[in-house]
């Protein structure tokens, strides 16, 4: 019995001195061991991993890459990288396949979502699906939709002023993720589900509840398993998924909206095996998060930033009131598209705050050099494309935001647009890029044109990375009075 328990003793200590053999061999001789980076991280993915469970990835990246230069290790695997030409070759040149935490954040493995997706050929059949809910045509068909969402949003304004004798305090954070949700219900579920008007916050406490456990569980993918953690997506959610689709299919199908849901379902219909129920819930469930979250900061930042630069705020509502001089100006998708201020205004916004603001997540499928040094097949590289669209060398004054630069040459740079990839790139890029675009431009418009905003001073602009970034303090909050001509 004794002699069976020293063999097995004997087996750990032996399997324990591999391990750290291994460990040191990899941090020290591995392939990887000539790139700079702390020597903690050499040893181990914990310390990286921590920063993505605390959220601090925006500041940590900064620091990291301000340190080691354009190219750092950040665990025995991991690389972060964020030059122009790494971030260019990596995402848009060879179009590098997704890292596999993505296969992890699934809600119910092995179920994918077009976001999640990693095998190429099953990725692009699911694009071709998804793509008419976002041709043009269709994207212009959203207008009256849009519209009436935004017409809530500028209802509940007014009636919070006339509470507020003339005058109200909002958090714009909030509000505009209400309105993200609605518009992107109304467009592509069928029907707004109305919380601007209802300041209902579930479905923000379910996308936050969601990507903490998509952080947690993709880092320590055990723990789904584990009978006392509660499961990766809120029951309550999928109930209500369950509800629209119901409701859809009550309809009879020659009155059905032709929407991305409707696709959803008839694809569902002709291939009941292969795209099944939980990938529908699973789709619905990344649009909701991914189309409404992404843009209502983005609009918010746009704001903030304005508020901030006084000058710009003002050359920006001599181009809004010169476009729509009356109060109830028509303000239409196509008039708003061709405004050069606004425009220039939305995409400085999202390069000085970008929503993808800790990078993209891509893995070497084969073994290549990057920055000089030899990257084994299977490598995982976090593509940092913000501190490309920081980089002094590309935009001078590269933290101040400045939208004439989008205008004409600024301090004698033109505007690399290989440096600007707010939306990804290639055959990954955002699917719903213009959509969102038109979104933040009515938005802004709407607000600008009807609300005097002004800024309440002393606000902490810190941010904290779950997927998506969120305020640290959980709002952003402006001053609005109605305008009287
Ligand atoms: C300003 C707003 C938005 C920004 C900045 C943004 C940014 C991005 C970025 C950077 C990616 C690539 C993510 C990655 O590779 O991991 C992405 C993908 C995606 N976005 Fe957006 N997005 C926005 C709005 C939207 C909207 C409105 C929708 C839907 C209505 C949407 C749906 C998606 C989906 C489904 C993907 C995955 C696409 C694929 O892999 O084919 N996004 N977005």
């Amino acid at each position: 019995m004794a002699s069976y328990v020293t063999l097995i003793l004997v087996a750990i200590v032996a399997e324990c001195l591999r391990r750290c053999f291994l460990m040191l061999k990899l941090a020290f001789a591995g392939p990887l061991s000539k790139v700079p980076g702390p020597l903690s991280m050499k040893f181990s993915a914990l310390p990286w991993i921590w920063t993505q469970i605390k959220g601090t990835q925006i500041t940590d990246n900064d620091e990291l890459a301000d340190k080691y230069g354009p190219i750092v290790r950040v665990a025995p695997n991991s690389l972060l990288v964020s030059s122009k030409d790494a971030c260019q070759r990596i995402i848009v040149q060879e179009d590098w396949k997704k890292a596999p935490s993505y296969d992890k954040m699934n809600a119910h493995p092995p179920t994918t979502s077009l976001f999640s997706e990693r095998d190429k050929t099953a990725y692009r059949k699911k694009r071709r699906l998804m793509s008419p809910g976002f041709s043009i045509s269709y994207l212009n068909g959203l207008e009256p939709k849009m519209n009436t969402c935004v017409e809530d949003f500028i209802d509940v304004l007014k009636s919070e002023c006339q509470q507020g004798n003339g005058a109200a305090i909002i958090n714009i954070s909030h509000v505009l993720g209400n309105l993200g949700l609605d518009v992107l219900a109304a467009s592509v579920l069928g029907g707004s589900l109305g919380l601007v008007r209802s300041n209902d916050q579930t479905f923000r406490n379910m996308f936050n509840d969601r990507v903490e456990k998509a952080v947690l569980y993709s880092q320590f993918p055990f723990l789904r398993y584990l009978p006392f953690m509660p499961p990766a997506v809120l029951p309550e959610w999928d109930k209500m998924i369950d509800g629209v689709i119901a409701d859809r299919r009550a309809v009879p199908k020659e009155e059905r909206q032709q929407d991305l849901l409707q696709l959803f379902l008839d694809n569902n219909e002709a291939n009941p095996e292969e795209f099944t129920e939980t990938e529908i819930r699973g789709e619905i469930r990344v649009f909701m998060l991914a189309g409404s979250d992404t843009t209502s900061y983005s609009a918010t930042c746009a704001l903030l930033l304005l508020l901030n630069n006084p000058e710009t705020f003002k050359a920006l509502m001599t181009e809004i009131d010169a476009e729509f001089p009356a109060l109830d100006s028509d303000i239409s998708f196509e008039k708003i598209q061709n405004m050069p201020y606004l425009n220039a205004v939305i995409s400085e916004s999202m390069r000085v705050m970008p929503a993808a603001a800790a990078g993209l997540l891509r893995m070497a499928e084969k073994d290549t050099f990057l920055e000089g040094y030899e990257v084994p097949e299977g490598t995982v590289v976090y593509v940092m494309t913000p501190r490309a669209m920081h980089d002094e060398n590309i935009w001078p004054d590269a933290k101040d935001f400045i939208p004439e630069r989008w205008l004409s040459p600024y301090k004698g740079k033109e505007i690399d647009r290989k440096a600007y990839l707010p939306f990804s790139g290639a055959s990954r890029n955002c699917i719903g890029q213009q959509y969102a675009l038109r979104e933040m431009r009515l938005v802004l418009v709407k607000l600008l044109r009807r609300f005097d905003v002004t800024l309440v001073p002393g606000q902490s602009h810190e941010l904290r990375f779950k997927i998506v970034p969120r305020f640290t303090s959980d709002q952003y909050l402006i001053k609005i009075k109605p305008r009287e001509k």
